[in-house]
This record gives C-alpha cells, structure tokens and sequence, in this order.
C-alpha cells in the first residue's frame, strides 16, 4: 500500500505517514513520482546491480616536482594528500568539501581509480570494495566517473546520446529492447524526459540548460547502471536552482542503491542540507569525516559556533581556508586548521579509531540491506569489433550529416577557391607553348598548397574538440580506438571525395588543363589523396599535441618543409646534400610529381621561339627535375606517406589515450 505523503514547505521535502523523510523526492520536479513509478514499472534499475561499501584507510598522494634547470635540476616532493580515510556505503551521498587547491578532485581521482599513471603522483593506502582489494577491471564496471567538463557532441540529441552509450557499453547479451528501455529508464531517473529529443548544443549552439546538460552527462555513464559514481564538481558553472536540482538527482539515485562521491567547493545551504556524509579537507589533510547533518554540532563541540542563519558550508570553509592576506592572518588560519586536524584525528582516537559505521548515519535505502557481494568476480563486457564499429559509423555519419555549419562552410569555401583560380588562369592550359608551360607549374603547385592548407585547417580546428570527448569515452571504457578511428575515416572519406569533385570540375576544365578524361580522374585522384595526406598531418599533430594553439604551432613546420622540399621552389641540384631526406619527406613532392606527370607525359606542345618545332612534354619533367618517380611511382608514394601519418593518427591517439594508477 502506498503510504501517505504530504509535502513540507519549510523543508522542501515529502514526509511520509510514518514520520520518515522520503529522501527521494524532488520538489523540483513536477512529476517525480511518475518518474518512480515508471521506473518501478519497468524496474530495470536495480536487477543486478550489487551493494557495494568503498572503504579507503591512510590514502596519501605525493607529487614530485623537478625544480631548476637542467644540471641544477632537484626534485621536490609535494605532499598532496596526508592520511585520509573514510568509507562510503550504497544508499549513501558523500561530499568531499575544501577550499580551491585542498586537494578534492585528487581523491575523487584516487578513489575512483583515476590517478593518471603517467602524471608525477604516486598514491599509497588502502581502498577496498566490500572488503576486499579492487581489481582494476571489475571497478571499472562497477564505477562510473562524470568529469567536470561535460564533453558532448552539440548535435546529438539527449536521447542519442545515452542510447549510443547504452549500446556501445552494455554487454552484448542484453537484448535491443532491454537497452531501449534501460535508456528510457535513465531518461526517465534523471527527469529528462521532457527534452529527449533536444539537441545537447554546446556554448555557440543553442542546446539543453546547463542542468540539464550535467544530467546528460551523468545519464552517459549511468546507462550501465554502475554501483558507485563519482563526480567531479557536478554543480560548477550551475545556477543555483540547476545545481539543486543535479544533487537532488544525485540524492535520488543514491537512494536507489548506489553509493555517490562528488566533489564540491562550495554549497549553498539547500544543497549541503542534502548531503548525507561530509569530508571536509584543508591543504590534503582531514578535517571532519562523518555524517553531515552532525558537522555543526561537532565544530560547535570544538569552539566554533556556526551562526544563526549562516550557511554551514560557508562557516566550514572559512574555517579550514588559509587566509594569505597578510603574515599574521596566514599563521592564525594555518594554526586553526591544525588545531582541527589534530582534534579530529583524537576524536577518531578516542573512537579507537573506529570509522563511521553505516548505521550511524544509515538515510533511507529503497532496498534490501547490503548483501556483501563479491564484486572481483564481475567480467568485463564482450562487444564484438563489428558491432562497435558499426555503431560508431552510424554516430559518426549522424554527426556528419547534421554538421551542416561546417560541410557549408567547406563546401562553400573550396567553392570560392576553385572558381577565384580557374579565373585567375583562366583557359591558360589551352594555349601551352614554351614560354608559358612554366605557368602550369605554378598553376599545379599552387593547387597542391591551397588544397594541403584547407584540409589541415578544417581538421586542425575541429578535431581537438572531438578528441577530448573520445579520451573521456575510453576512459569509461566505450569502445576501442581502432573502430572509433576506423569509423571516422571512412564516414569522412564520401565527403572529402566530394569537396576533391567540386574543385576539380571547375577548376581543371577552367583552367583547361590536358583535355582528357584518363588526366582528368587521375588529376582527382592526386587531388584527393593530397587532402587525405594533409588531414592525416593534422590528425596527428592535433592527436598529440596538449591544446589546438601548441598544434596550430607545430603544423606549419610540416607544411612549410614539405612545400619547400615539394620540387617547384629547389630543384634538385639546389638541395644541399644533408637535406636531401627532406625532399623524401616531402608528401608534396610525389603529389606535385604526379600531377607534373599527369600533365606532360608524352604531352606536345609547340615551341614558339625556334622555328615551330613540336615539342614533347617529357622534356620539360625532364627540365623541371620531377623525374625521380614515374606517375605510379609518386602516386605509390603518397599513398604511402598517407597511411603512415594517418596510422599514426591512430597511434597517437591510443597511445595518448588515458593510463592509470592501477597500484591502489
Ligand atoms: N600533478 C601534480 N603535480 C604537482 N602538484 C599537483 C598535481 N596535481 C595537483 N597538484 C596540486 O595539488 C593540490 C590539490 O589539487 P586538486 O586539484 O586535487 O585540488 P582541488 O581541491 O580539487 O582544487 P580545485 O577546487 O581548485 O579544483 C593543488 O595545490 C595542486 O596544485
């Protein structure tokens, strides 16, 4: 039987008939019994998710830092994190609170099994699930990690966007309805029901609030019903009635059986109200631990009275911020906030250092209590290659289609240039003679330049977007990077054929280059692989490279040698002999080759100055030093310099991929 319910406005919270608060209401949301209800119906959320208790005990982390130059280099230690521990349980909200810099998101990182192995930290302690040590790939499926910054793709819908999680993460022996109505469960959970098929948007397309947004994220990795979540600052960048919303969210879903760790810098006091279990750290040490409705009295105990009608959150960290407006005011904070870190360690002393129990501070759980489920023996998921990459193609052609901003743009851009040239040269291949078949080298190598630079630019710009959202999907384990790379190229192959098509038509019959279609098609062909060379650099530099300005540095370097060593600016004999591998390298050189031989082989032309003798195209190859290759030959070498850079794309890419801590 349903029990009554009435809503209290003075606590914005639903009283049950028994005098228990029913935790997971929301008054923000109209309809969130309907919402639970329906997930009753279905009641997909809890089947097999297990109980978990995340218990961590002395966690330190060290960052070693190299100060100085060269010889003169030392290394410092820093410590980050000092002796922390705690424990978290199914059913149960834990904020970790401090002032910017204590050290919050790296023991979120830590606890979550996200302290990067390639970075200078090295954690120690211990962290048990259920009470026993971690095992690296079953807490990745137990856990899910929602980052700060919620990388999305603008033109998906919200709907999409948990669904390809959905598909792309659940094991392969869940049926197609199953997900479905998973997805509809997540959707309904996190009250997004009424924006489904809404567009995400992002800061220049307008798309779901900021709320909405988070939730969006959270739904992501909720899709495979994880046990324990983690968040890094859910509430930064909200207003204050989103940010309410996104914990009320969260206070729900933890009553639903699910232990969440979220990080916070500072809440407002309708938020802290919903927080079951409080960490409050100050410069990587402890300061309180415990149930969070308990830390007002606690501090009280200790001296420091919170004022009437002031927001605890705010009094906490005013308490346990260094304040470094002057000498004195830094040696009273530093004082004060070891005097609260020796008082809680006594506290916990005198505890004999028992740490909270989960009935202290037990809210209201919607299930059975925990059953201690041994959660080493759940498997990774199995998803077939085939499946994943096709999904990944349907994504990417998705995102492909509905990118109209960026194919115009392209399009209209490549448009603009091939018309701007043909008139510029308009008709001149129609009238090679032997005072202007210099011009045609020119003409075909400026073509290669204008091609190399709209196909590095478009990508360089829009990749390094896409990438961070790649690296967070890996990092929750999606999918692998060959299908996502895979998918990508050759989604992306139909558009840039046709881009390659568009230029060629106009421009070569303008131009009125050799009057054939065999020249013609492999003039596109050239054209065509030049770009997907070009894009290839660019995949690779911006696949390495920490931000879009340090690779929008690095590219030129690339373009500029292999356009000097290309064949039209040095002839071979002006190469100095030590930079001879450069031309090599040159991707530029068998394109330029190429095209030179496409124009000119066995070509005739008349030479003006001499008395009409007919002249034969294989002179000038032979002139312009563009014989070092055959036309299969270059076509053979770039189609090689292609691959190469755009395997290494890929290799990039999986290298750089994330890598963590897997010790704790
Ligand atoms: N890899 C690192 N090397 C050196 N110092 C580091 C490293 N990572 C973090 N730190 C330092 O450790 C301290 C804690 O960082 P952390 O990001 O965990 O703090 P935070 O409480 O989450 O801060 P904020 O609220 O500003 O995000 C900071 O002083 C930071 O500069």
């Amino acid at each position: 039987m349903t029990p009554m319910a009435n809503f209290d406005p003075f606590s914005d919270q639903l009283v049950v008939e028994d005098g228990q608060i029913d935790y997971s209401f929301d008054p923000f949301a109209a309809t969130d019994i309907e919402f639970r209800d329906k997930e009753k119906e279905l009641s997909l959320m809890k089947l097999h998710r297990p109980r978990v208790s995340l218990k961590f005990e002395e966690l330190s982390v060290v960052a070693v830092q190299r100060k100085g130059f060269l010889w003169k280099q030392q290394k410092q230690q820093k410590q980050i994190l000092k002796n922390i521990s705690g424990v978290v349980y199914s059913g149960q909200l834990l904020a970790i609170m401090g002032p910017s810099g204590s050290g919050k998101t790296t023991l979120l990182n830590l606890l979550a099994g996200r302290l990067s192995a390639s970075s200078n930290l090295s954690g120690s302690g211990s962290i048990t699930i259920n009470g026993k040590k971690r095992d690296p790939g079953s807490f990745k499926k137990l856990s899910a990690y929602v980052m700060q910054d919620d990388h999305m793709f603008a033109d998906l819908t919200v709907e999409e966007q948990i669904s390809i999680s959905a598909h792309l993460r659940l094991p392969n022996k869940v049926s197609k309805a199953e997900k479905k109505r998973r997805v509809e469960a997540v959707i309904s959970e996190l009250g997004l029901s009424g924006v489904k098929k809404s567009f995400i948007g992002s800061e220049t397309k307008r798309g779901v609030s900021g709320g909405e947004r988070k939730r969006v994220s959270i739904g992501t990795e909720l899709v495979t019903d994880p046990s324990l979540l983690f968040l890094d600052e859910p509430t930064s960048g909200l207003d204050a009635f989103n940010a309410q919303n996104v914990v009320q969210t969260l206070v729900r879903l933890a009553r639903n059986g699910r232990a969440v760790v979220m990080t916070v810098h500072q809440p407002r006091s309708n938020i802290f109200s919903l927080f079951d279990m409080l960490l409050l750290l100050s410069e990587g040490q402890i300061i309180y631990f415990g149930s969070a409705k308990d830390a007002l009295p606690y501090f009280s105990q200790l001296g420091y009275e919170c004022p009437e009608h002031f927001n605890p959150a705010d009094y906490f960290l005013d308490l346990i911020s260094i304040d470094l407006r002057s000498p004195q005011l830094e040696r009273n904070s530093r004082g004060r906030v070891l005097y609260l870190h020796r008082a809680y360690n006594e506290t916990l002393f005198s505890k004999g250092g028992n740490m909270i129990t989960q009935n202290e501070v037990s809210p209201k759980i919607e299930e059975e209590p925990n059953q201690e489920t041994d959660v080493t023996d759940i498997h990774k998921y199995a998803y077939p290659y085939w499946k994943e990459f096709f999904l990944l193609c349907n994504r990417a052609s998705k995102l492909l289609v509905r990118e109209q901003g960026v194919s115009v743009i392209r399009a209209a851009q490549t448009m603009i240039f091939a018309i701007l040239l043909g008139l510029i040269w308009l008709n001149k291949g129609r009238n090679v003679s032997s005072t202007n078949y210099i011009d045609i080298e020119g003409i075909l190598f400026f073509i290669l330049i204008n091609q190399s630079f709209i196909s590095i630019f478009g990508t360089i710009f829009t990749f390094p977007l896409e990438r961070s959202i790649v690296l967070r999907e890996r990092a929750s384990g999606t999918y692998r990077v060959s299908a996502y790379y895979l998918s990508k190229t050759l989604v992306e192959i139909p558009r840039s054929i046709l881009f390659s098509l568009f230029f060629c038509v106009v421009l070569y019959w303008m131009v009125g280059l050799r009057d054939s279609a065999r020249s013609f098609f492999l003039f596109l062909v050239v054209i065509f692989l030049t770009s997907l060379t070009a894009e290839g650099i660019a995949l690779t530099v911006s696949a390495g490279a920490p931000t879009p300005q340090i690779a929008s540095a690095i590219i030129p370097l690339f373009l500029v040698v292999s356009i000097l060593f290309g064949g039209f600016f040095l002839s071979n004999s002006q190469i100095p002999n030590y930079f001879v591998w450069l031309k090599y390298m040159s991707f530029v050189k068998y394109s330029f080759g190429a095209l030179m031989h496409i124009q000119f082989d066995d070509f005739q032309f008349q030479i003006l100055v001499s008395d009409c003798v007919v002249c034969d195209g294989n002179q000038v190859l032979s002139t312009s030093g563009t014989t070092d290759f055959s036309l299969g030959g270059n076509i053979g070498l770039l189609v090689t310099i292609m691959m190469i850079f755009r395997v290494s794309a890929y290799l990039v890419l999986r290298i750089r991929g994330p890598k963590y801590d897997k010790n704790l």
